[in-house]
């Protein structure tokens, strides 16, 4: 595993855009899984300079997104696709009908599930963008005794409804329910790059790369996978230099 501690975010956000843009480079058809959260957008702001600047071309890119709220209205500006619409997609020259989000509101859940893995198997994702949760959720794979393969519907945790309130007017607003891509599919990415910022996600994303492979602590499966960068900020990096 590939682990760089950055001393700047803006370092940090060149580096994880170039690693992005020069897979764009190298293959224009490229399929990106790709990430909401605070921590990928200085790498999305990033990106859309390269592509303004000509350095990068998303003409051909596919991408996947790996969840999105249950319930929330399409037009309400926290759902992941209004996320992505406004950080990433609206500002760089992406073909829309190619950017995949799971519909949160599609009335039969389950069957949206299959449908998107359908879509996953036949796309296969070339570079897998993930953050980090406060407690080593990916996606929205909360710890638990059991992790799902698949996409799935989640009942979110109320520490992770809480640390995602900040983005609501009130926890009441924050969604109960999520669909994400479930472990055993970012695993299948042939690349995966994990970005933590921050010291208050030192301890977990210490205990997620160097402790035990568990279910507790979903970020922890990616020890077994082959190709993984990690990108840290110095903060978030602290206990891998103590
Ligand atoms: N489902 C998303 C995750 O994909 C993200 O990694 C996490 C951390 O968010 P942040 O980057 O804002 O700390 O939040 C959400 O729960």
């Amino acid at each position: 595993m590939n682990i760089m501690t950055f001393n700047t975010n803006e370092e940090l956000n060149q580096i994880a855009a170039g690693i992005f843009a020069s897979l764009i480079q190298t293959k224009p058809t490229a399929v990106l899984g790709l990430a909401t959260g605070s921590t990928p957008i200085g790498i999305y702001q990033e990106l859309i300079r390269l592509n303004e600047k000509g350095y990068v071309d998303f003409k051909d890119v596919t991408s996947y997104n790996l969840d999105e709220y249950c319930g929330l209205p399409a037009d309400h500006p926290e759902t992941y696709r209004s996320f992505m619409n406004a950080q990433l997609f609206n500002h760089v020259n992406i073909d829309k009908a190619k950017t995949h989000v799971p519909n949160g509101n599609a009335a039969d859940l389950d069957a949206e599930s299959k449908f998107y893995d359908e879509q996953l198997a036949k796309a296969s994702i070339d570079l897998q963008l993930l953050g980090l949760g406060h407690n080593g959720h990916i996606g929205f794979n909360e710890p638990d005794a059991e992790l799902h393969a698949g996409t799935h519907v989640v009942n979110l945790k109320e520490e992770t409804r809480q640390a995602n309130a900040r983005f609501f007017n009130s926890i009441d607003e924050v969604p109960t329910q999520a669909i994400t891509m479930g472990v055993g599919s970012i695993l299948k990415a042939k690349m995966v790059m994990l970005v933590v910022r921050g010291a208050e996600k030192a301890d977990i994303v210490h205990r997620a790369l160097t402790g035990p492979i568990t279910t507790e602590v979903p970020a922890s499966l990616l020890q077994t996978h082959p190709n993984v960068v990690v990108l840290l900020d110095k903060e978030a990096a602290k206990h891998f230099h103590a």
